[in-house]
């Protein structure tokens, strides 16, 4: 199943703290943004891809995808204060229907084949989406005094990639703008909608780079991956 993806790229990185950029931060020599450009380039199941920026960046980021021949890159669209502005910006440049997919570029681990179940999935129901099943106890704190224990069994952690049919995510864009709703992912928008959302199993090496501690993460996954 074809797709186009949008990779939204236009955070602060405030969290990871490095001062400029996290997705300019190397692994192994490679920035973060590379990484996960260049899972998208090498998978011929991707059409298009679209990436949202901060203007800041526009002169490094092409830098890089013509260093790094990311021929498949078709635009680079302004992000927006907050992640879900930056891919509504990138959604309204996308023309056709067919699955259109959302990964955080900060997330340089995905893997194809986990991909290609998500496209299939989302060919199938129209939304599918990337997540492992929780591992810790999450508990609701209310002023430091826990409130709850939610039932860990039915809790997932959830990635990106989430997958759509693009009709769908523009139906849930939209509604989500005339309501003022602001999401911390693409799935929740669709649910408001009340649209089923497959959940597809990937892998914990799927981690997103939020804080310093996970570029070390980030380390072992490479070294892990080249069997090293
Ligand atoms: N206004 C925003 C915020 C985030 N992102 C992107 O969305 C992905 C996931 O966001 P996150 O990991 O939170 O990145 P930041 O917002 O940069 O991190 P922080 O919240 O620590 O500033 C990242 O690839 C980030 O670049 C974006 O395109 N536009
Ligand atoms: C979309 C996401 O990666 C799913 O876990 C996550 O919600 C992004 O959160 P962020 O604070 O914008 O990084």
């Amino acid at each position: 199943m074809t797709y186009q993806v949008i990779i939204p790229a236009a955070g602060q990185g405030k969290r990871m703290g490095a001062g400029k950029n996290k997705l300019l931060l190397e692994l192994d020599g490679i920035p973060v943004l590379v990484h996960t450009l260049q899972v998208f380039e090498a998978d011929d199941a991707c059409t298009g891809i679209i990436l949202a920026i901060h203007p800041q960046d526009e002169a490094e980021f092409n830098a890089l995808i013509n260093m790094h021949h990311l021929c498949k890159v078709k635009g680079l669209v302004p992000g927006g204060k907050e992640r879900q502005h930056s891919i509504y910006n990138a959604l309204k440049t996308v023309s056709n229907d067919g699955i259109i997919l959302v990964h955080d570029a900060a997330r340089p681990f995905i893997l194809k084949k986990h991909i290609h179940v998500l496209t299939e999935a989302a060919a199938k129901t129209g939304a599918a989406i990337m997540g492992v099943p929780a591992k810790d106890t999450m508990k609701k704190v209310e002023n430091g005094v826990v409130e709850a224990t939610v039932e860990r069994s039915s809790l997932w952690a959830v990635q990106t990639p989430q997958a759509f049919r693009v009709s769908l995510l523009v139906e849930a864009y939209e509604k989500a703008e005339r309501d003022h709703f602001l999401g911390t992912d693409d799935a929740s928008l669709i649910e408001r909608l009340g649209h089923p959302v497959t959940m597809i199993e990937g892998d914990y090496d799927n981690i997103k780079l939020t804080t310093p501690e996970d570029l070390f993460f980030a380390e072992a996954i490479l070294k892990k991956r080249k069997g090293l």
